[in-house]
């Protein structure tokens, strides 16, 4: 008999329902007496597929509405991709579990899957499909010669899109490829230094209503305390930047036994200005170490980059 019954909330793409299956499996596992039901909820992302994502809503399109069903008490539990989540707190949620983090790096896909070795490769002018304006800005900073055009719609539609001939090229997330075992598609990794990782990328969040003790202390059972660490770093520098979601800021996080190290560009979006700062500290206090590498960005002039978005 299983005493505990607890909903999960997610989004009906591919990727959102794989992670809220990993979510439900890695609770299922851990704890006999609990069992998980999955329900589907539609957002204002997923509803427009249209326009240019940072054009409309912006902040919290992916998440809002998985999280009212939270708040609701239709549900108890909300899985997001990180990068995805509004650094905002939401009134009434609390983010209480960060599970084990997905490679970080974000990928490069050619028609026909062809691998390369380096950037360098990529023909002169190329089409390349992304929206970010930090993969926009970090691949203009290596390659000014290439040219940046929106692209919408979930990760199967993208690779659709790229096969149809509308790019020569397209920037998906590696860990959304992996997950979705699409990872034949990779033509090219890029890591630091050429492209510095989103904030929160590859990591999932899970949220609970702040009064719900019980699953609060289930998902905190579930956690990495590493990567929650990371993500903690991450997410206050972003606050602290005031950037929100679309501004061209990278990151890369190391932690090594008890210490954490956060390096951070933030770029102009045509890429031809490039800061970079770092700063090392106690991996209990991460919030610390983001705001660090905030103010020496911003100490650096990197006001103004924030504002040209
Ligand atoms: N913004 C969409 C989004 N949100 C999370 C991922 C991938 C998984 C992740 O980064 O955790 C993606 C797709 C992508 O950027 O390729």
């Amino acid at each position: 008999m299983t005493a505990l019954v607890l909903k999960i909330a997610t989004r009906s793409s591919r990727l959102a329902l794989w992670q809220a299956e990993y979510t439900k499996s890695l609770i299922e596992v851990a704890l006999d007496d609990v069992s998980v039901e999955i329900v589907h909820i539609k957002t204002g992302g997923d509803k427009n597929q249209t326009d240019a994502l940072r054009l409309f809503g912006g902040i919290g399109v992916f998440t809002r509405e998985v999280q009212t069903s939270v708040l609701k008490g239709e549900t108890d539990i909300a899985v997001h991709s990180l990068k995805d989540l509004p650094t905002q707190p939401t009134k009434g949620l609390t983010l209480a579990g960060i599970p084990d983090r997905a490679p970080t790096a974000d990928a490069l896909l050619l028609p026909e899957g062809r691998t390369i070795s380096s950037i360098d490769e990529v023909p002169q002018g190329a089409r390349i499909g992304t929206g970010s304006p930090r993969r926009q800005a970090q691949l203009l900073n290596a390659r000014p010669d290439l040219q940046m055009l929106e692209i919408r719609g979930n990760v199967d539609t993208r690779i659709r899109k790229l096969d149809d001939g509308e790019y020569d090229a397209i920037v998906l997330a590696e860990a959304g490829l992996r997950r979705l075992n699409l990872d034949d598609r990779i033509s090219l990794l890029m890591s630091p230094p050429l492209l510095f990782t989103a904030v929160g990328q590859g990591a999932l969040g899970w949220e609970c209503r702040s009064d719900d003790e019980r699953t609060v202390e289930i998902l905190r059972q579930l956690t990495n305390p590493a990567v929650a660490a990371s993500v903690e770093a991450e997410r206050s520098l972003l606050a602290e930047l005031r950037a929100g979601c679309h501004a061209p800021l990278g990151v890369e996080t190391v932690v090594a036994e008890a210490s954490l190290t956060l390096t951070a560009v933030l770029l102009s979006a045509d890429g031809k200005n490039k800061l970079m700062a770092t700063s090392s500290g106690e991996t209990s206090n991460p919030s610390s170490v983001g705001v660090g590498v905030a103010n020496s960005l911003l100490a650096d002039g990197g006001e103004e980059l924030v504002a040209t978005v």
